[in-house]
């Protein structure tokens, strides 16, 4: 990281997801979810550029949502229920192979939405982790049970290697600067949920509209 660069800590990342919900769990702010996510990006290139190529993906992904949210539909984008019914009911979405809507807003999100389950099993590995842990074990295992399944031989592998390079798991929870590794126990053990119940309703919802395959 830079030294002009703030030095940012990844409990306020990932408390964000905590102000993505709203109307007792049952929506999410879209625009509080980007935010996690930039969040999340932002910490992931603190860790050098072997992350280029999934740090590019995921900008661009918060791009598209951004630009859905600043455009003249933006109201309709503001939470994920409304994107959803506002794109199914004008056909905005292409349900069965990518068409005239390839980046519609829920097809990104679902891209995204699978990468946080990958975060909810690594950070679950990493808050149950003891000293001699390989970090690059657990983002790998956490990888490999979730989001690998979406994704072609040439990226799981590339991924792979770039796992390796994690540093050490006394010098990732450095990075995350929230203290000792006492403290990154609980703040994990305290934003867990907040991501859980974002994964879950987003989830929910997808399956009672039929969208978690979408191309
Ligand atoms: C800390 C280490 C971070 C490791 C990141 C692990 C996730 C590995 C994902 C590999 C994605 C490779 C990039 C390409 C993806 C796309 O092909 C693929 C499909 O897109 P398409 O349908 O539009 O073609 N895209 C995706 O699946 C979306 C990937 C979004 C990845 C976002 C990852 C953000 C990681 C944030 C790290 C934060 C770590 C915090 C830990 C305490």
């Amino acid at each position: 990281m830079s030294g002009t660069e703030e030095k940012f800590s990844l409990r306020e990342v990932l408390v964000s997801f905590k102000s993505c919900l709203v109307d007792d769990d049952q929506d999410v702010l879209v625009e509080h979810y980007l935010k996690g996510w930039k969040g999340l990006v932002r910490f992931m290139n603190s860790l050098g550029t072997v992350f280029s190529f999934v740090s590019k993906d995921a900008v661009s992904k918060i791009q598209i949502m951004e630009n859905y949210l600043s455009g003249e539909q933006g109201e309709r984008y503001r939470t994920l229920q409304s994107m959803v019914e506002y794109e199914l009911s004008s056909n905005l979405v292409d349900l069965n192979k990518r068409d005239n809507h390839p980046e519609s807003g829920c097809r990104t999100i679902l891209r995204l939405h699978r990468a946080l389950r990958w975060l909810q099993l690594f950070l679950e590995k990493l808050r149950t982790s003891t000293e001699d842990s390989k970090t690059s074990n657990l983002c790998a295992e956490a990888y490999n049970d979730s989001l690998a399944n979406y994704h072609p031989w040439i990226i799981r592998k590339t991924a792979n290697l770039a796992f390796m390079v994690l540093p050490a798991r006394n010098t990732f929870f450095e990075v995350m600067n929230v203290g000792t590794t006492e403290e990154v126990v609980d703040m994990l053990g305290e934003a867990m949920p907040y991501v859980s119940n974002v994964y879950d309703f987003t989830q929910e919802l997808y399956s009672q509209h039929n969208l978690l395959d979408l191309p």
